[in-house]
């Protein structure tokens, strides 16, 4: 399928009903069109302010990605003129945020494209701060829990937020006893019949889009700001292809963050409307967090594989990056028995796990293609680990010298890195970790 160029030719939004329509275009010798529907739960008062407008506006564009990894046309055309900010935002998302996608279907132009605008608009003065309750991102994991608590205890009465919440973030948002807000987003249909009769696909970046829709949800509940539970190492590649960074988590990364608040704060008027609480932590250090909270060991689940199967029961599928990754980043602050329970099984009594743990230890290949932490981490997890499990034994037999070496317990427990953390919150964070 050959497309010249992505169109954006229109969007609606019933306040009435929440429901905003998108409709994108590949254009070319065979056109194809696609209509993405993003519902917002509504609130009491539905009146749509300016500021929610200009979210969606950003929106329509971002949620474009989906459509656009069909067909990878050389050009994209954004619908309405914009601040330079949220130009910069749209070329980012659709080249550092499809590079996984250009790597993996072998398309370096994707990484090149610049996203069309016709014409710039000069910045919105800054009318607004999102100053109520925080609107918190829930995603079923250890991360959006660990900053749920933190909001909790602060007494800022926070609201769990999801798109298209599965039976894991329902449990997570039943066992924190929050009331919880969601969204839902329907992708257009023929999008899978496309996949399925062999068109081009690939990884999207899916943070982005679910952040602008936790942004609009607060805009028009009168909430915010919205506080993301994204790491500090969600902005390490995992690998560098034609002089470009591949970031399979990059709208996870801090330098997505930045473009994603200065595009609201210039185009909706908006300051500080997001950010992520946890972004100066390592896993590690978020897991050691994690394990002060017990009430979610029975729902608590990151293994992505499990949220592909579509399985209500699904939880740790025990046997990929991911389920490995957190079962090491645990081990160190909580009893095996603990985990074994969070997880279903001991991983580390399996030497048939102990290539894919070597893998996250840096002695195998790059960084897998999923949302893990660095592998000075897992050797400082390794480290912290004195009992001799199989898979434990033929680790440290594996880990050569100099890997030791370069393993710093204090870079991992010591928050650091930039973010965009707003004072009051960082206060916050700074007691949680003390
Ligand atoms: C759950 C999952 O990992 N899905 C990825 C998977 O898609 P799959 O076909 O196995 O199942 P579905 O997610 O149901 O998707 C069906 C098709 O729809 C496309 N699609 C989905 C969501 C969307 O927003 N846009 C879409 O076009 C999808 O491509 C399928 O064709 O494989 C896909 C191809 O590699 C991935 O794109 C799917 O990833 C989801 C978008 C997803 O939600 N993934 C997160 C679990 C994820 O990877 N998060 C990253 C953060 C990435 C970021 O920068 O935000 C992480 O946590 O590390
Ligand atoms: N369906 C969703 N709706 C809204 N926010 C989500 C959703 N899924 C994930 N998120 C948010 O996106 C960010 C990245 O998700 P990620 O899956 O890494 O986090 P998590 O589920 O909290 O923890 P973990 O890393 O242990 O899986 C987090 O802030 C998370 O809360």
């Amino acid at each position: 399928m050959q497309f010249d160029v992505m169109r954006f030719p229109s969007y609606a939004f019933d306040p009435a009903t929440g429901v905003a329509t998108f409709d994108y275009l590949l254009d070319g010798p065979e056109p194809l069109r696609f209509t993405e529907t993003i519902t917002l739960p509504v609130p009491a008062d539905p009146t749509v302010p300016e500021a929610l407008t200009r979210v969606l506006d950003l929106l329509h564009v971002v949620a474009g990605v989906s459509y656009f990894k069909v067909g990878a046309p050389a050009r994209v055309v954004a619908p309405k003129p914009v601040p330079a900010e949220a130009a910069a935002l749209f070329t980012a998302v659709y080249t550092k945020g499809m590079a996984e996608y250009a790597y993996r279907n072998q398309l370096p132009h994707v990484l090149e494209l610049t996203v069309e605008t016709p014409g710039l608009v000069p910045s919105a003065e800054h009318t607004g701060t999102l100053a109520g309750r925080p609107l918190s991102a829930v995603g079923g994991g250890k991360d959006s829990i660990v900053t749920l608590e933190i909001l909790r205890a602060a007494g800022l009465d926070p609201v769990p937020f999801s798109v298209n919440p599965n039976p894991v973030i329902e449990n997570v948002n039943t066992a924190s006893g929050l009331p919880a807000l969601a969204a839902r987003r329907k992708l257009d249909p023929r999008l899978f019949e496309l996949n399925r009769a062999g068109a081009l696909n690939g990884h999207i970046p899916v943070t982005a889009i679910n952040s602008l829709i936790a942004i609009a949800t607060a805009v028009w509940h009168g909430l915010g700001p919205v506080v993301m539970s994204n790491e500090r190492s969600a902005s390490d590649p995992n690998l560098v292809w034609n002089g470009h960074e591949v970031n399979h988590q990059w709208s996870k990364g801090v330098e997505a963050e930045g473009l994603l608040r200065d595009a609201v704060a210039a185009y909706a008027g908006l300051t500080d409307p997001y950010f992520s609480l946890l972004r100066t932590l390592s896993e590690l250090h978020i897991a050691q967090l994690f394990a002060g909270h017990t009430a979610y060991d029975d729902v608590v689940t990151s293994c992505n594989r499990a949220f592909k199967l579509h399985d209500p029961t699904a939880r740790w599928c025990g046997d990929c990056p991911k389920c490995r990754f957190v079962f090491l980043a645990m081990a160190p602050h909580m009893p095996r028995e603990r985990l074994a329970h969070i997880f279903g099984h001991d991983l580390f009594a399996d030497p048939a796990q102990t290539p894919g743990f070597l893998e996250l230890l840096g002695v195998d290949a790059h960084k897998p293609f999923e949302c893990v932490g660095e592998a000075e981490e897992c050797l400082v997890a390794l480290s912290l680990l004195t009992d001799d499990a199989p898979v434990l034994v033929a680790l440290r037999a594996a880990v050569p010298d100099s890997a030791w070496a370069d393993a710093s317990h204090s870079n991992v427990f010591t928050p650091g890195g930039p973010h965009h953390i707003p004072a009051a919150y960082r206060k916050l964070l700074n007691e949680a970790v003390a």
